[in-house]
C-alpha cells in the first residue's frame, strides 16, 4: 500500500473528498495564512514584553558610567506634590529621554559609605596672581580647618592646582583615577577675563566634554561634589548681565551638568577691590560644612540649600512635563509644536509653519531657551546686544584722574604725553639720559609719548600699573593718527614751557626743546596696539623727528607688518617660559609663543633697521641663572644691539603687591657682572658681540653686534639721523649701517660711566657719587 492510501485509510478520519477539499484550500490560502499568523504571534510578543517585568541579566554598568544602584536613591524633601524621581521613574518604564541623551538626576548616585578618602582638588586660575594668592591662602586653611572637623581623618591633605597647567583630560572628563578607595570634591576659584585667556579654553573643553557624544553627558557625576567662586571687577562690570563674573558663572553651569548637579555649595562671586573677603569667608564657611556633612553622612544630603538636587535645576538644562518625561527645552518646544499641530489638524505647510513660529515665540516669552544639545557648534554664541564701543580712557574715569595726577596730559581717548625727568635735567644742563650717551639723543628735544595707554602685559616693575588700562586686542574707539601727533606735540611744547622759570633752566636749551628732535614710543602701554601707527610713524618722519618704538613682544601680527622706526625695542624681561609668566604676568595665553615669534620678526629685519632687546633686571626674578638663557633668545634674534638695564622701584602699592621691594634693584655692580658674563656666553656660542657703552647713572649697559664697529674697530652705536631721513625719503631699501653715526665718544664706553663731561653733575643730598640703585621717580620716563 503506498504511503499516502494508508494514512488516508488509517490516520485520516474524514472521507477523501473532505481532504482533497482542504489541500485546494491550503493551496490556495496558504501565504495569507501564514503572514496573519506570524503577525498575530508578534503581536502577542510584544505586548508581552512590554508588559512583563524583567529582571537583569548582568550588573556590569554601561561603560563609563559608574553604577546605578537605584536602591540607593532617597526621596528630595522639600519638593512639594512631586513624587520623588526614582519613584515615577519605577513608575512609567522606561523612563524615556527625548534626544537620547544619558543624564543623571541625583545627586546620591556616588556616596562614601565607610570608610573611602575625600580629596579635596582645589582649581584656580590666575593672569595678574590675585586669584592665585587666595586660592594657596583658601587651601591652606581649608586643609587646616579639615584636621579638626568631626570624621577628620577621611579627608586627604587639600591639593591646589592651576588650570594653566594640568591637563584637562586627567581631572575634567573623569574623576582622577587613583587605585585606593579615594572619592574627590572639586573647588574652583576663577576671575573672569573678557579677552582671550586660559578660561576660554577650559570653557570650551567643560563644553566639549557634555557634549561629545561618545562619553556620557555627566562624566564628572562621581565627584562628592564641586563649587565655584569668582572673582571680578565691579567697577568694570556692575552687575552679572553686564558681565561681572560671568565665566565662572559658566563654569558652575558646566559643572552642574557634568557632575548631574553635585552643585555642592552655590556660586560665590566677590570684587577684591570691595568685598571678596568677605563674599569668600561666607563661602568658604558652607564648604567646610558640607564637606563635613559628607564626611558625617556619606552624601551632599537632599532637599538643602545647595544640595544638587534636580529640582533646582537650570531652566535651559532640564526640564520635567506631565508625562514624567526628561525633556530639553528644545524638545519641550518641539513638542508643544508637535501638540499644536495635531490639535489645529493642519496639514498646510503654511499654516504649520506659523504655527510653529508662534509657538517659537511662546516659549520665548515664557522664557524657554531653545538649546541644541544635540549639534554642538563652537561658534554658536548666546546672541547679545549690539557692542558699544567705548572709549580707553574716557575723561570722567578713574585711569583718567590718576593718569593725569601723575602728570601725564592724555590726548583724545588712548594717547599720553608726558615730559622725563632727564629732559627737565637737560634743559638744567644737568645730564641727559642714556640714550644721549648710546644714541646721541639730546634730552631736552625727546618727546616721549604713546598712542596707546594700553598694555596687555602686566609686569611686575611697571610703575603705572593699576593705573593704565590692559587687553589683549583693540576694543575701543580709534582716535584719528593727526589729531594724536597734534596733540601730543601741543602737550609737551605746553609742558615745556611751563619749565620756563625753573631755576638752572639754559636759555640756549630751551630754546633748543621747542624744536622736537626725537619720539620715544615707549612711555606706558603698548604703541604697536594702536590700529594707526604707520600712519603716526610716517608724521613723526615727515617732521624729520626721529622714532625709537617700545613693544613688548606680544603682537607678531603687528610687528610684521609696522614699517621703518630709527630704532626697533622689543623688551625681554625674562629667558625663559615661566619666568616671563612671574613677571611680565602677560594676558595672551599663549604669551611665550608671541614672545618667539617676534623675536623670529625681529631677526628678519635686523638688516632693514636697528634692532634692540631691552633687558630689565630684576633681583630674585629675572637675573639669576638665566645668563644662558638670554644668550640663546639673542642667538635666536641677532639683534644689533642688547640694552641691559636694572629695574627701577617706583613703591607703589601694586608693586608692593607684586612682591617687588628695593630689595629687587639689582646695583649696578650686579649690573656690570651680568654683563660680563652675558658678553661671554654670547662670544662662547661663536656670535660677534661686545661691551660697547654705558650710562651708570641709569644703571644700564650697551651690548652691540660687530656690526656696530667702523674700520678702526671702534665702536659707532651712534646714530646719523640726518642720513636716516635722506634714506627714508628716498624710498629704496637700506641697512642699519648705512645710518650708523659717529663713534662712540670715550666718556660714554664701557668704563667710563657715561656722563657728559659737558653737563653739570648733581649728586642729590645723602646720595652716593656712584648711584647703585636708582628710584623710579629720578628714572621715570628715561626709556
Ligand atoms: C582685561 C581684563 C578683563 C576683565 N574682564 C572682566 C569681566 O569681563 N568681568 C569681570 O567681572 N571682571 C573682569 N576683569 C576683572 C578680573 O576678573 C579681576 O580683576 C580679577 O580679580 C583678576 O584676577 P587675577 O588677577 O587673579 O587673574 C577683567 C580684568 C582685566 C584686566
Ligand atoms: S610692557 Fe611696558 S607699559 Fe606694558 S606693562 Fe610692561 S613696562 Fe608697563
Amino acid at each position: 500500500m503506498k504511503y499516502d492510501a494508508w494514512i488516508l485509510s488509517n490516520v485520516w478520519p474524514f472521507n477523501t473528498s473532505a481532504y482533497a477539499e482542504a489541500v485546494e484550500v491550503w493551496h490556495e490560502y496558504r501565504i495569507p495564512i501564514i503572514i496573519s499568523t506570524f503577525t498575530i504571534l508578534m503581536i502577542v510578543r510584544t505586548v508581552l514584553h512590554t508588559r512583563l517585568p524583567r529582571e537583569k541579566l548582568s550588573i556590569t554598568p554601561p561603560p563609563a558610567s559608574p553604577t546605578l544602584a537605584a536602591e540607593k536613591k532617597i526621596a528630595p524633601v522639600g519638593t512639594g506634590n512631586k513624587k520623588p524621581i526614582s519613584e515615577k521613574v519605577t513608575e512609567k518604564v522606561p523612563r524615556r529621554i527625548v534626544g537620547g541623551v544619558k543624564k543623571r538626576n541625583s545627586s546620591q548616585d556616588d556616596v562614601v559609605t565607610g570608610d573611602e578618602k575625600i580629596q579635596v582638588l582645589v582649581f584656580f586660575s590666575s593672569l595678574t596672581t590675585t586669584t592665585e594668592k587666595t586660592a594657596k591662602v583658601f587651601t591652606e586653611g581649608l586643609a587646616q580647618k579639615l584636621k579638626s572637623v568631626n570624621k577628620a581623618s577621611r579627608f586627604i591633605e587639600p591639593e591646589i592646582l592651576d588650570l594653566s597647567y594640568i591637563d584637562y583630560d586627567e581631572y575634567f572628563i573623569n574623576p582622577p583615577k587613583s587605585d585606593s578607595n579615594v572619592q574627590y570634591f572639586y573647588l574652583l576659584l576663577v576671575p573672569t577675563y573678557n579677552i582671550d585667556t586660559v578660561l576660554d579654553n577650559f570653557l570650551e573643553h567643560l563644553q566639549e566634554t557634555h557634549n561629545d557624544f561618545r562619553i556620557d553627558t555627566a562624566p564628572l557625576s562621581p565627584l562628592l561634589g564641586y563649587s565655584v567662586f569668582g572673582f571680578g571687577d565691579r567697577e568694570g562690570w556692575p552687575t552679572e548681565a553686564d558681565g561681572f563674573c560671568s565665566q565662572a558663572t559658566d563654569i558652575d553651569k558646566w559643572m552642574a551638568k557634568l557632575t548631574a548637579r553635585k552643585r555642592a555649595f552655590p556660586l560665590g562671586m566677590g570684587d577684591p577691590k570691595t568685598d571678596a573677603t568677605e563674599r569668600l569667608k561666607e563661602w568658604k564657611d558652607g564648604v567646610e560644612d558640607i564637606l563635613e556633612h559628607i564626611a558625617e553622612t556619606g552624601g551632599l544630603g537632599e532637599g538643602v540649600v545647595g544640595s544638587g538636587d534636580a529640582v533646582e535645576s537650570d531652566v535651559e538644562d532640564v526640564d520635567e512635563d506631565d508625562d514624567g518625561e526628561v525633556l530639553f527645552a528644545e524638545q519641550k518646544v518641539a513638542q508643544k509644536k508637535t501638540k499644536s499641530s495635531k490639535k489645529d489638524d493642519m496639514n498646510d505647510m503654511e499654516d504649520l509653519g506659523k504655527t510653529l513660529n508662534k509657538i517659537a515665540a511662546e516659549a520665548e516669552e515664557s522664557g524657554e531657551i531653545e538649546i541644541d544639545f544635540t549639534n554642538f557648534s563652537k561658534k554658536a554664541k548666546k546672541p547679545t546686544a549690539a557692542p558699544v564701543i567705548k572709549e580707553m580712557v574716557p575723561k570722567d574715569s578713574p585711569t583718567f584722574n590718576s593718569l593725569t595726577k601723575q602728570g601725564y596730559s592724555i590726548v583724545g581717548s588712548h594717547s599720553g604725553v608726558k615730559i622725563c625727568r632727564w629732559t627737565k635735567s637737560a634743559l638744567r644742563g644737568r645730564g641727559s639720559c642714556y640714550k644721549y650717551s648710546f644714541y646721541g639723543i639730546a634730552s631736552h628735544q625727546c618727546m616721549e609719548t604713546t598712542p596707546s595707554l594700553s598694555c596687555s602685559n602686566k609686569c611686575v616693575f611697571c610703575w603705572r600699573h593699576g593705573t593704565n588700562p590692559v587687553g589683549t586686542t583693540w576694543r575701543w574707539v580709534v582716535d584719528p593718527p593727526e589729531m594724536i601727533f597734534d596733540g601730543v606735540k601741543a602737550g609737551h611744547y605746553k609742558k615745556i614751557k611751563m619749565l620756563r622759570g625753573v631755576p638752572g633752566v639754559r636759555s640756549e636749551r630751551f630754546a633748543e626743546a621747542m624744536r622736537i628732535r626725537h619720539c620715544a614710543l615707549s612711555l606706558v602701554g603698548e604703541p604697536i596696539f594702536y590700529p594707526h601707527i604707520n600712519e603716526f610713524l610716517s608724521m613723526l618722519h615727515a617732521e624729520r623727528i626721529s622714532s625709537f618704538l617700545v613693544c613688548n613682544a606680544q603682537h607678531p601680527d603687528q610687528l610684521a607688518t609696522l614699517k621703518h622706526v630709527t630704532q626697533l625695542y622689543v623688551s625681554i624681561d625674562a629667558s625663559n617660559r615661566e619666568s616671563l609668566r612671574k613677571i611680565d604676568r602677560p594676558l595672551h595665553r599663549d604669551f611665550w609663543e608671541r614672545f618667539n615669534a617676534c623675536l623670529d620678526i625681529l631677526k628678519k629685519r635686523r638688516f632693514e633697521q636697528r634692532t634692540v632687546f631691552r633687558l630689565t633686571l630684576v633681583k630674585g626674578f629675572n637675573i639669576d641663572d638665566e645668563v644662558e638663557g638670554y644668550a640663546a633668545l639673542v642667538e635666536q634674534g641677532l639683534p644689533c644691539f642688547v640694552e641691559i638695564k636694572g629695574v627701577t622701584y617706583c613703591g607703589t602699592s601694586s608693586s608692593a603687591s607684586a612682591g617687588l621691594t628695593m630689595q629687587n634693584v639689582p646695583f649696578y655692580s650686579e649690573i656690570q657682572e651680568f654683563v660680563l658674563a652675558l658678553t661671554a656666553a654670547l662670544q662662547k656660542r661663536g656670535l660677534g658681540y661686545g661691551i660697547a657703552a654705558e650710562h651708570a647713572h641709569s644703571c644700564c649697559v650697551l651690548i652691540a653686534s660687530d656690526r656696530f664697529k667702523n674700520e678702526r674697530g671702534k665702536w659707532c652705536t651712534r646714530i646719523d639721523y640726518q642720513r636716516f631721513f635722506e634714506l627714508l625719503e628716498g624710498g629704496g631699501e637700506f641697512r642699519p649701517e648705512d645710518y650708523m653715526g659717529e663713534e662712540t665718544p670715550d666718556w660714554a664706553q664701557w668704563g667710563n660711566g657715561g656722563f657728559d663731561p659737558r653737563d653739570e653733575r648733581v649728586y642729590r643730598k645723602g646720595k652716593n657719587k656712584v648711584p647703585l640703585a636708582v628710584k623710579a621717580e629720578e628714572e621715570e620716563g628715561g626709556e
